[in-house]
């Protein structure tokens, strides 16, 4: 495989690494890209990308104030978006605009966040999935070739979880076949959309519709909210910036309030409902929830989103890990490299291991997306609700879980892992969002639970379930799970935690109501419950899939690649066995023996995955300027790249800075 060749000398550890690792790199990168082809692809993209030098800052993104910051983001997400739209999506295919191949490509230009990010990310989206067949002909190729630019504006000051609540309305008036979009109230302030402030010159608007006198719930509208010449916002829009957060800070994440702002009829997007010119309502033949249609699409591809960014805080610190060395074991003996901590590998190891189980979760994931998408083509919406429960607490779950493992990653790197120039408090503070928005971790793991009672009950009723339930099937009589020390001994005791979780939730749902509450109390106090019981539910799919899924994938992989991905599999189960020793000794027959078996082997295991652990981060096949790390980089130069960055810092541009004369040296006089 062609490795982008370093400029220096590669630090000596870190080349030794590289010598001890028993496996082919390639075979595994061909692995996560999907194949040899892929990988080939993925690689002619990014040199596209990246060859050019286009990607680089003179000085670093953190260094510019808020305004440059902005400014030198949108210089670049032009530079980027002509690349995609004239050179890349040719080899992708334009269907596949939101290929995480140019995703990953993306980081290399932007260390925060593009402001044109939703633009391809939600607009676009959207539009695909809600415009009728004449509506997309208007809107998007004209979004594609990037001659509007869009953003996604639902939240609103006063509410984001509950879409219900939302304030703006779209009142219809057939006389003039337009509707009217207002915000009554302060509360009802469109809030926190990407691109939106600055950047967007149209946008997706979530409304609530009326006509006839009547309200027929939230609607999404098409709506251009600035001139394309001046770029100045039109009469009847007030649009700007919502201020300075903890990170996307090189966006525009913007406000939008209307004043009696008239649309025609053609912008309310109708593909599922829709308003004839004489104002009758028609709702959506086949689901009521179809408007909410990009989020799940949205939650779908976070998973997969989730895997590349801990595959790169776990590049950054375990090759960090690998070059650092730190305090004597014995005396007179070398310091060891971090890395050779067992401590430091129960940090890492897991990342590696969650990067795979994470990136074949999402592709079995996008799969059944588009089986149900297919579905609903023709007509049957019935494996919606199964689509929504999974998608909503595989988002919850890998958003979270990533920020944790990430997190580990910053504390593997000690005080340099504080450092902007690590990259790891930029990917910390992206993924910190994502467990919000799209969903927050609660409420759609709750969102979950609501299925997963259905589900107990239909099962308790001796109905067949489907298939990421039909665990509830075998086990709802379940009492204690004989404890089988194999791997699909540990996933079956998932499920069984899982079931018996469910199963505590609709007994304490039914001795509440039992007792008077109504039932909407009852599940409002068993809300802690519920949200465990669909954070295990979600354990055991996650599980699940990621051994059955690294099975099927390596059946025709050489012996040595079979072996390291088989062995971060089962890392992964005893790693969360360990976790979840509580809930396995209240509902399985697992002795404290067996546990400390599984520890011990689970020391074992970090132990033989060492040797390898500098080839699997290679394998993600991370280019430097994706990585943007000076603790990360192919070569390992750490210290003379903290050096370097460290000279890029504006207060290093004079000897002495001004305010010395100003006030410091008054102070010292006395003289202030
Ligand atoms: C170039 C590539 C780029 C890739 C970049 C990758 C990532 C970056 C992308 C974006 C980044 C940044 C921006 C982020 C944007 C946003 O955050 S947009 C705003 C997102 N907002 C939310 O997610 C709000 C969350 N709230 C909800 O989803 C709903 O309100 C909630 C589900 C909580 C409840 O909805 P409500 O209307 O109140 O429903 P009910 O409680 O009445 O439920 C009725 C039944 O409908 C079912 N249901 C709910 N949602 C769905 C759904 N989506 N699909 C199918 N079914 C649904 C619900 O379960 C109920 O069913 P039952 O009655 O139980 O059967
Ligand atoms: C960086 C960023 C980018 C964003 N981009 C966009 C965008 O482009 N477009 C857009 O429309 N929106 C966007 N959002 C908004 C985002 O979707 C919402 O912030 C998110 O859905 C959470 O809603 P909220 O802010 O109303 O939180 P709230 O719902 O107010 O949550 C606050 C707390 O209340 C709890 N809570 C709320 N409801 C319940 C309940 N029913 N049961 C139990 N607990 C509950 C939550 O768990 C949480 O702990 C963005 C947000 C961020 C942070």
């Amino acid at each position: 495989m062609k490795i982008n060749k370093p400029k220096h000398d590669v630090n000596p550890d870190l080349a030794k690494e590289r010598l001890k690792c028993n496996f082919n790199i390639e075979e595994v990168t061909n692995i996560i890209d999907g194949g040899k082809d892929k990988t080939v692809q993925r690689k002619k993209i990014e040199d596209i990308a990246l060859n050019n030098g286009a990607s680089l800052d003179e000085v670093p993104e953190e260094c510019l104030s808020i305004k440059e910051r902005y400014e030198n983001a949108v210089r670049k997400s032009c530079v980027y978006g002509n690349l995609v739209r004239n050179e890349m999506l040719e080899i992708t295919g334009i269907e596949n605009f939101e290929s995480p191949v140019l995703r990953r490509t993306a980081d290399a230009f932007f260390k925060d966040i593009s402001p044109f990010m939703l633009h391809l990310g939600m607009f676009v989206p959207t539009l695909i999935g809600q415009c009728t067949p004449e509506q997309t002909a208007e809107w998007l190729p004209k979004a594609l070739d990037m001659q509007i630019i869009g953003a996604y504006a639902q939240t609103e000051l006063g509410h984001g979880t509950f879409i219900r609540g939302l304030e703006t309305t779209a009142t219809y008036n057939p006389e003039k076949e337009e509707f009217v979009l207002h915000s009554p109230t302060i509360t009802s302030y469109k809030w926190w959309a990407g691109g939106l402030g600055k950047t967007a010159n149209h946008c997706v608007v979530m409304a609530q519709l009326y006509t006839q006198g009547k309200c027929h719930g939230t609607h999404l509208f098409i709506v251009k909210i600035r001139d394309l010449d001046t770029h100045m916002p039109l009469p009847g829009i007030t649009v700007g910036e919502i201020g300075p957060r903890m990170g996307f800070s090189s966006a525009d994440n913007g406000f939008l309030r209307f004043d009696h702002f008239r649309i025609p009829r053609e912008n309310m997007l109708m593909k599922h409902a829709k308003v004839e010119k004489d104002g009758v309502y028609v709702k959506s033949a086949k689901h009521g929830k179809l408007t909410y249609g990009t989020m799940v699409f949205i939650r779908v591809t976070l998973v997969s989103e989730m895997s590349f960014n801990i595959s790169k805080a776990a590049t950054i610190a375990i090759r960090y890990s690998a070059v650092r060395r730190q305090t004597e074991l014995r005396p007179n003996e070398p310091e060891p490299q971090i890395l050779d901590y067992p401590t430091q590998q129960h940090k890492l190891f897991i990342c590696i291991a969650t990067a795979h189980a994470f990136q074949l979760t999402s592709c079995w994931l996008w799969n059944t997306f588009q089986a149900v998408l297919a579905d609903m083509k023709k007509g049957n919406v019935d494996t919606l609700p199964e689509l929504h429960a999974l998608s909503s607490c595989l988002k919850a779950v890998s958003t979270s879980d990533a920020l944790s493992h990430i997190e580990q990653c910053r504390f593997a790197c000690g005080g340099h892992g504080y450092m902007l120039s690590s990259n790891l408090p930029f990917i910390y503070s992206f993924v910190a969002a994502t467990r919000t928005y799209e969903g927050d971790y609660t409420v759609l793991l709750l969102q979950t639970a609501r299925f997963l009672v259905k589900a107990s009950e239909q099962a308790e009723a001796g109905k067949k379930l489907t298939q990421t339930v039909s665990y509830l099937n075998r086990t709802a009589n379940a009492d204690r799970l004989n404890w089988d020390n194999t791997h699909e001994g540990i996933i079956k005791s998932f499920q069984v935690i899982a079931a018996g979780k469910i199963g505590q939730c609709v007994k304490s749902i039914r001795d509440r109501t039992a007792s008077g509450m109504d039932y909407e109390d009852a599940w409002l106090m068993t809300t802690v419950q519920l949200v465990g019981a669909a954070e295990a539910h979600c354990r055991a799919v996650l599980l699940n899939t990621y051994w059955s899924e690294m099975r099927k994938i390596t059946e025709a992989s050489s012996a040595d690649v079979k072996k390291v991905m088989h062995q971060l599999a089962v890392l992964y189960l005893m790693y969360w066995a360990l976790e979840k020793t509580g809930d396995l000794l209240k509902y399985s027959s697992v002795s404290k023996k067996d546990l400390d078996e599984l520890q011990r082997r689970y020391e074992e295991l970090l132990a033989e995955l060492r040797p390898n652990a500098v080839g699997l981060v290679d394998a993600f096949d991370l280019r430097d300027e994706i990585l943007h790390s000076s603790l990360g980089s192919y070569d390992g130069r750490v210290y003379e790249r903290l050096i370097e960055e460290a000279h890029k810092s504006p207060l290093n541009d004079e000897p002495v800075n001004q305010s010395f004369h100003k006030y410091t040296k008054p102070l010292m006089l006395g003289k202030l």
